[in-house]
Order: structure tokens, then sequence, then C-alpha cells
């Protein structure tokens, strides 16, 4: 189907929303009125770059408190509205919307609202422009699609049909399913907008919260497919008011936003019995385990120190570049000191996923918008396919010494070693700090190109304001990625990022860090009172516990003892030992480790 967007869902200038826009893909705009008046191009500038972009105007909107008015008001209204008609023609762009009235002067009154409808799609033929009427969820008179239509219907006018918002309909809780009622030439045009489940006044939520399809709550998808049953062969538009992404560059926006147009038509094929002009993206290939992560830095020593205090050795040296594989037990950390750390400082740059297929992974992620990674590599290298998530981490899918495929690890040679003491037996989660307008983005990302399923949102608080996380994981929980945004814990205020580990036994784990001279992150002293008020445990353990700096949370089913290094650069380590079924990442714990990470920072 063809993409179109609001410019009012993105961020910048006319000029720099149409940019966004055309590169991501999309294929028109509806042109939102304030972004008109406020730029500084004519109309037919904006045709011309509009059209020299490759993008049509799709829709102008909005045109708002046209209808059910008294004869003078309607007089008033109807000279606004050929005034517009005629900018429209200099834009040439040939549907308007008209929203449903919120005037005072509007009246209860269906058959008048038909008949000046009527009165200015007929006003609109001689322009050659098409009328799409939309109920506001916040409507005087009219507030739900089915009624807009029901008056659409009365005025029977071929330059009037409807406009329908996912939105207004999802939002005020109608059964989307009569949307099949209307004849699908009638809807003159779709737009689409998702949001979070939240309890409140629906003009704010509409205002402010609206997301992309796939980022809130609402079944986007269930409601395409009523509006494919109804025929419907428009755009699929996304209008999408959000303070987050007004703010945001207009060009990661846009990528976001195509990209869930995509998944959502994905989604939406399914549910349809006939077969549709719906993007078919290649299918999913669900990373299997976590091959390794990579760690790059200027200053290898202290990294070098952590690792093997917490029983990692060097097993392995690149054959052509500046990097180190370190392993213990299943969990493999690459140390690289090439020159990308000294442009970054200590940071997770990348992280291998092990893949069943790893070049359909890759065709997955670019038909999904994923920034494809040049392959900057040595002959001999074996080829890997990276592309860029949405936080510039670099995402590798790869082969671990699995028969018939090139592993990367044929591209290091051994170095002498003679232990793997196998405290840690792999990576647990990895956890990764999002830019603050990206957590969305981030969420949608790892979901839709890598296949994984995110979990509920969890709020943790923060001595410097609020961190907010969300784990995307496969089914086994072999594959764990903890996405956050929040006030940076770290020395210079870069987005933090840990590398979780997972033991069997964590508090022998956490003595042999400190015996080797690995410093453990201290947790106040209050903690482990209030533990003992909330928890039972054997004789000396919390002692234990305390001596360590090991935090513990339990669920219905399971325990999780966890426990943290010193942070070098954006990144520190964490070592888990979940028991039971313990799912979780140990959030109840969370404030307490942010606000101790917070205070051994400089001058805190
Ligand atoms: O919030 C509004 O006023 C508004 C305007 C136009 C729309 O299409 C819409 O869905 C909402
Ligand atoms: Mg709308």
């Amino acid at each position: 189907m063809r993409t179109s967007i609001a410019t009012v869902s993105l961020g910048g200038s006319l000029t720099e929303k149409l940019t966004a826009a055309a590169r991501a893909g999309f294929d028109g705009v509806e042109i939102f009125e304030n972004d008109l008046l406020a730029s500084p191009l004519t109309p037919e500038e904006i045709r011309s770059r509009t059209a020299d972009l490759g993008l049509s105007i799709d829709l102008y909107q909005p045109m708002r408190d046209i209808e059910a008015v008294p004869e003078d008001q309607f007089a008033r209204n109807l000279r606004r509205a050929r005034h517009k008609f005629e900018l429209m023609r200099r834009l040439g762009a040939d549907t308007v919307l008209v929203c449903s009235s919120v005037s005072p002067l509007a009246v209860d009154d269906d058959a008048l609202a038909a008949g000046q409808l009527r009165r200015l799609a007929d006003l609109a033929q001689d322009f050659g422009i098409r009328v799409a009427y939309e109920a506001l969820a916040w409507g005087r008179h009219v507030s739900t699609y089915d009624h807009a239509w029901r008056i659409v219907e009365a005025a029977d006018h071929p330059c009037l049909g409807t406009c329908l918002d996912s939105f207004h309909i999802l939002a005020r809780g109608s059964d989307p399913k009569g949307i099949e009622d209307i004849p699908g030439q009638k809807i003159f045009f779709l737009q689409l907008a998702d949001a979070p489940l939240m309890a409140m006044d629906v003009l704010q939520w509409s205002r402010h919260y609206r997301c992309f399809p796939g980022q809130g709550g609402f079944d986007i998808a269930g409601l395409l497919g009523h509006v494919m049953r109804a025929g419907y062969e428009g755009p699929l538009s996304l209008e999408v008011f959000n303070d987050v992404f007004r703010q945001a560059e207009a060009g990661t926006t846009a990528v976001d936003a195509r990209r869930s147009l995509l998944v959502l038509q994905e989604a939406t094929g399914p549910l349809l019995q006939e077969p549709t002009a719906l993007a078919t993206p290649p299918a999913p290939v669900v990373p299997t385990g976590v091959a390794f992560a990579e760690l790059v830095t200027p200053d290898v020593a202290p990294v070098a120190a952590v690792l093997d205090a917490l029983g990692f050795t060097r097993t392995a040296r690149h054959r052509s570049k500046p990097v180190d594989l370190w392993q213990q037990g299943e969990a493999r950390v690459l140390v690289n000191t090439g020159p990308a750390a000294r442009r970054d400082g200590t940071a997770l740059a990348a992280i291998g996923l092990e893949s069943p297929d790893p070049a359909a992974a890759a065709r997955r992620a670019e038909a999904l918008l994923a920034p494809v990674l040049p392959r900057r590599r040595a002959l001999e290298d074996a080829p890997l396919d990276a592309v860029s998530s949405p936080d510039g981490t670099e995402l590798f899918f790869c082969a671990t010494d699995r028969p018939g495929l090139p592993s990367w690890t044929g591209d290091f040679g051994q170095v002498e070693h003679d232990r793997d003491p196998r405290r840690v037996t792999r990576i647990d989660h990895l956890a990764l700090t999002q830019p603050w307008h990206q957590f969305d983005e981030a969420a949608l990302f790892h979901r839709s190109v890598l296949g994984l399923s995110a979990q509920e949102s969890v709020d943790v608080a923060d001595p410097y304001g609020l961190h907010r996380s969300r784990a995307v994981t496969n089914a086994d929980g072999s594959v764990r990625i903890a996405l956050g945004v929040g006030p940076a814990p770290t020395d210079e205020g870069g987005r933090a990022q840990h590398i979780a580990l997972a033991t069997q036994d964590v508090v022998d784990a956490a003595r042999r860090f400190r015996e080797a001279g690995g410093r453990l992150l201290p947790i106040p002293a209050n903690y482990y009172d209030d533990l003992a008020a909330r928890y039972e445990f054997a004789d000396g353990e919390l002692e234990t516990y305390r001596g360590l700096g090991i935090l513990y949370d339990r669920d219905q089913d399971g325990e999780f003892r966890h426990c943290y290094t010193e942070t070098i650069g954006r990144v520190f380590f964490e070592l888990v030992q979940r028991d039971g079924g313990y799912r979780g990442y140990g959030a109840q714990n969370a404030p307490v480790r942010l606000a101790a990470q917070h205070a051994v920072r400089p001058g805190r």
C-alpha cells in the first residue's frame, strides 16, 4: 500500500519534515495547516519541493468547525473554505480533511450537518477537491466514526467521503467492525495512530501521547483488517501528535514511522482471506543466543583487569584487528582497542546475535529499514552481516562454530591459556540506555527487526529522575536485552550500558571477584534492614549479602541475587544468579542500585 505521514508527526521546519519523509521512503504527506502557515515557502514552492522529493500531497488538513451551524455562520465558513480550496489548488492537493465541529455554535442536527457538508462538497467539486469528514473523539455532537459516516451517507455527494482515524475510533472504545459497512470508495482517507492505554482526557491523550502503530496498546492491525475488508485503497497515513517526536530529529522519527507501517502491514495480511496490496517483508529470524558482546576501549588495562577478576580469560586475538576475545563458559566478550574507542571511550559497541540464518536475518533487518553497516573486513575474515540499532549499537548476525556456516571465531587466532574457572556460564542479559527520544523506537526496532518479544515497561525511581526500562527477549530467555532511558549514572554523563553475566553461585563469584582485586558497588545498610523486614533468611545469609553488596529479589516463580562492578566509561558488569523460574531483572532493587551508582560518581 502507499504510505503517507502527516507533517505534524515530525519535528523541524516543513522542509526538514518533507525531506525526512522522503528519505524514509514515504510516498506522500498530509500537510498540516500550521506547518504551511509557518513556512517561508509559497504554496507553489512547497508543491515543487514535494514533487522533487517524489512525494505526493495526499491530504491538506484540518478544516474545523464547518458544519451544523446557523446559516449566517455557514456562509462565513464557506467563504473560508473557498480560500482554502484556492490554496489547495496552488499546492496541488486534492483532498481536504474536515473534522467534526467543536464549536459552541454547532447544533445537534444531523440533517443540517449533512446539508451543509453537501454544500461544502459542491464548492469543493468546482475545484476538483474531495472532502473527507472525520469524527474527532471530542467532537461536540459528532464523536464516533459511525455517526460521521451516517452524515456523509445522508449528504450523498460524490465529493464527500469519510476519514477514519484509528485513534479516535479506538480511544472511544468504538467497535471497528462496523467499518466494514462503509463502502471502500467512501473511505476517502485513513489515518493511523496508536497510543499507550491511559485513563485521561481524550483530547490531551490524542494531542500529546499518540505513537506509531505497534508502540501503544491499540489493536491497529485488527482495525486495518476491517478497513481493508471494506475495500479501502487509499494510502496508509500516520497522524501522530507526540511531544517527544516533535522535539526529536525528523530523520530518525520518519524511519521509525515507516518501519511501524511495514510491521503493521505484515501483521494485518494474515487477518485477511484475499490477497492484498499490504507489504510482506521477509519473515523474522529470531536469534537463538548471544554470540558475543563487544566493548571498545581506549584504555584496555582497567577493562582487562575487571574481566580477569570476573574469571574471564583472554583466549584469542583477531588476526587483523586490535580485538581480543575474552571467554568464560559460553560468555564471550570482545575487547576492541581500534579507532572507534578513541571516539567513544569505553562503551558496549556491538552485540553478536547467534542466528539460525544470518543472511536471512540481515535481509529482514534491511527490509525493515535498519541501517546496514559496511563490511569492513580483511580478505580471510568470515562475512558478517551487521546493522545499526537506534542507539548506534551494532548488531552482528552470526554463527558460532556451527557446521556449514562461516564462524566469526575463525577470524581469531588462539592465545595460549590454561584456565576456564566457569564461574560465569553465559551472558544473562545486556542493558542499553537509549537516547531519551528513542525509547519507543528501540522497542519496536528490536521486536520487529529481530523478532523478539517486548515485556511490559517498568518505571523505576532514580535520585535524579526516572528510569524506564523495557526488556525484549526471545522465547527461551537466551537473548535478553533491557532497553532503558533515564539519567546517566556514569562519570561523563554517557548513556550507561551493562553486561549481566549468569552465574550459579553469585556469592562465590562475588567473593572471588573481590579477592582478585575487583571492586563491587557498595550498597547502603538501610537496604539490608529492609530486606530483613521483607524476607526470612538463613543464619548469616543476609550478612553475607551485606558484606558483598549483593541484592536480592523474589517473585512467585523464583529468586534473584545480583551485584554490580564499578563503572568504566559507560560500562559496568552485573553478576546474576537466577533460581527457579525468575524471569525479571531485579526492578525492585533498581532504585537502590541507581542511587548507589550516582553516589560513587566524583563530586556526589
Ligand atoms: O487534535 C486535533 O485537533 C486533530 C486535528 C486533525 C485530526 O485529523 C485529528 O485527528 C485531530
Ligand atoms: Mg485525525
